[in-house]
């Protein structure tokens, strides 16, 4: 079994496979696109990608990479605490430019503004490369944002400690496939992109109205651009699930008959790594 995540070894996403598998599955890629290719290819198994963050919102690169796309389905949801530390090689280096994951980074606004804002800051591929970049360029004024892990692997000093905005700062990671795995946890919830009829008036009203006229919970609704034309958009809808499957189901075939079209991503369960 091949699992791939966004690597190199020790970012946040590599922390979410190694929760769920052994070491030895699992193949990094350069890039969250990569990865996904990779899994629409069958090139791997399995693919595990950061979907959204408490601080940030939903990780875009990954939601609009599974938009349309019909085989590849949510087997598992994995949340984890996200802790942020500012890395440099040598501790008495003032950084004239900061690397990380344009997540990480925007998680760490508030310390950013505060106390580098002049400070060139550069985004790249995961926290883990940013990490490793410093690590090869000794003699450059710059430091990475990533985990401790991070810091253990690459050898880097941590200048400042927990950076991110939030104490409690958390991340959803989806593992994704197109089969099944065998352990079957208790569902927990449900997604769905939904892409409404073109020019109906109070469309989104009704769709929401199928899920409210049967108490159906809604934990999540937003909308992301169809990149076709300004103002076209898909909207991403979370569903939790307890014992109302069959409602939900109705509530889906009412959606269609308005003449909306469903991505259904899958029914999955959540695991939580507590701090
Ligand atoms: O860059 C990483 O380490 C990732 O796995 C992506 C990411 C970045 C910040 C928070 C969660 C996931």
């Amino acid at each position: 079994m091949h699992v791939g995540y966004l690597g190199p070894k020790n970012s946040f996403t590599y922390q979410a496979a190694s929760y769920c598998f052994d070491s030895a599955v699992l193949t990094p890629f350069t890039s969250i696109p990569n990865c996904l290719n990779a899994l629409k290819k069958d090139h791997i198994d399995y693919a595990i990608v950061p979907i959204e963050n408490s601080l940030e919102g939903s990780v875009h690169t990954s939601v609009d990479g599974l938009f349309n796309q019909k085989d590849i389905q949510v087997y598992q949801e994995i949340i984890l605490p996200i802790e942020q530390q500012l890395l440099v090689k040598n501790v008495t280096v003032i950084p004239e430019k900061i690397l990380s994951h344009p997540q990480a980074i925007a998680q760490s606004q508030t310390f950013l503004e505060t106390y580098y804002p002049d400070c060139l800051i550069e985004q790249v591929a995961s926290t883990t490369f940013a990490a490793q970049y410093v690590a090869n360029h000794p003699t450059e004024s710059i430091a990475a944002i990533a985990s401790k892990e991070a810091a253990e692997e690459y050898g880097l000093h941590i200048l400042s400690r927990n950076i991110q905005d939030n104490r409690f700062n958390q991340t959803r990671f989806w593992l994704l496939g197109k089969k099944p795995l065998k352990d079957s946890l208790p569902i927990e919830k449900l997604t769905l992109f939904i892409t409404l009829p073109n020019n109906a008036p109070g469309i989104l009203h009704k769709v929401l109205s199928a899920f409210a006229w049967r108490s159906i919970d809604l934990s999540k609704i937003e909308s992301r651009p169809l990149k076709t034309e300004l103002g076209e958009y898909y909207f991403i809808l979370d569903v939790p699930v307890t014992n109302n499957k069959d409602l939900i189901n109705y509530a889906l075939e009412e959606i269609s008959l308005l003449g909306a079209t469903i991505q259904h991503l899958g029914y999955y369960p959540i695991v939580i790594k507590e701090r």
